[in-house]
């Protein structure tokens, strides 16, 4: 049976799903309106507890991907933490990217690593991880940065922080310009990342963002993270109408 295309998303057959070790992997390509990027929390402490959390936000509404994101935590509890949230992301076809570490990408069967600048060169993650795995990339406001890491073969590149962020306090100002650029020149998909919430998002999506990257936006938001994610997939949904 070919692979299920749906709104340039590419889904492996039902009977490949969580039966162990995938050949097949949720993909991270250029969609029709932004989709959802969220970024987890930097630390989870307990598991079971953020299950139910990102079960209710995947609830709310269509997420392209999660970014397993832990900070400043061994090996075990990070591989403890994804074991619980994989099969919840597998179930909603949401990719599970981990952040930083494309080794454990690929020990933890994620679909995919996000590295920064700090972290390896593209083509050591791209080494690691394989073919069949998503490789993203942050370049923070960097035209030169992106287009490099578009050549090199990365499938986004991610641009920010385009507002003020409560979850990183180190990051480098972007301008909203550099997304219209990169959306009206190239073909990879790029993610706007850094403070970005239901009510500042609006820009973006005018300037032809392919994901948002939220992560305080998202858990922090005032009636939960379902109602967050219910609220950007309906700005999503109305950006893309005529
Ligand atoms: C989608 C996305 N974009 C950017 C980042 C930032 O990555 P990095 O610069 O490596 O910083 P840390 O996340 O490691 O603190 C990201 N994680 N995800
Ligand atoms: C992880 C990260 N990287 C950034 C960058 O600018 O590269 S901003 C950021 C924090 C994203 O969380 P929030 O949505 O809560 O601001
Ligand atoms: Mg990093």
């Amino acid at each position: 049976m070919p692979p299920r295309q749906d709104n340039g998303r590419i889904s492996p057959p039902a009977s490949r799903r969580g039966a162990g070790f995938r050949i097949h992997h949720t993909k991270i390509r250029k969609p029709v309106t932004a989709r959802l990027y969220l970024i987890s929390p930097a630390r989870i402490e307990h598991p079971s507890i953020f299950a139910d959390e990102l079960r209710a936000a995947l609830d709310g509404g269509d997420v392209a991907a999660f970014q397993l994101r832990l900070k400043d935590v061994p090996d075990d509890e990070i591989a403890r933490v994804a074991d619980t949230l994989r099969p919840i992301c597998q179930q909603r076809d949401t990719a599970l990217i981990m952040n930083d570490r494309p080794d454990l990408a690929v020990k933890l069967d994620c679909d995919g690593v996000h590295v920064g600048q700090d972290d390896m060169p593209y083509a050591e993650a791209r080494r690691i991880v394989g073919p069949n795995r998503q490789v993203g990339v942050t370049c923070k406001a960097s035209r030169h940065l992106a287009m490099e890491a578009a050549e090199a073969g990365a499938d986004y590149v991610a641009f920010g922080a385009f507002f003020p962020s409560t979850t990183k306090t180190v990051t480098t100002p972007a301008d909203i310009e550099i997304v219209e650029w990169w959306s009206a020149l190239m073909q990879v998909p790029c993610v706007a990342i850094g403070g970005i919430t239901v009510e500042n998002c609006k820009p973006l999506l005018v300037a032809g963002v392919d994901f948002l990257a939220v992560s305080g936006g998202v858990w922090n938001y005032g009636d939960g993270p379902e109602a967050a994610v219910r609220a950007f997939n309906e700005l999503f949904s109305a950006h893309g109408q005529p």
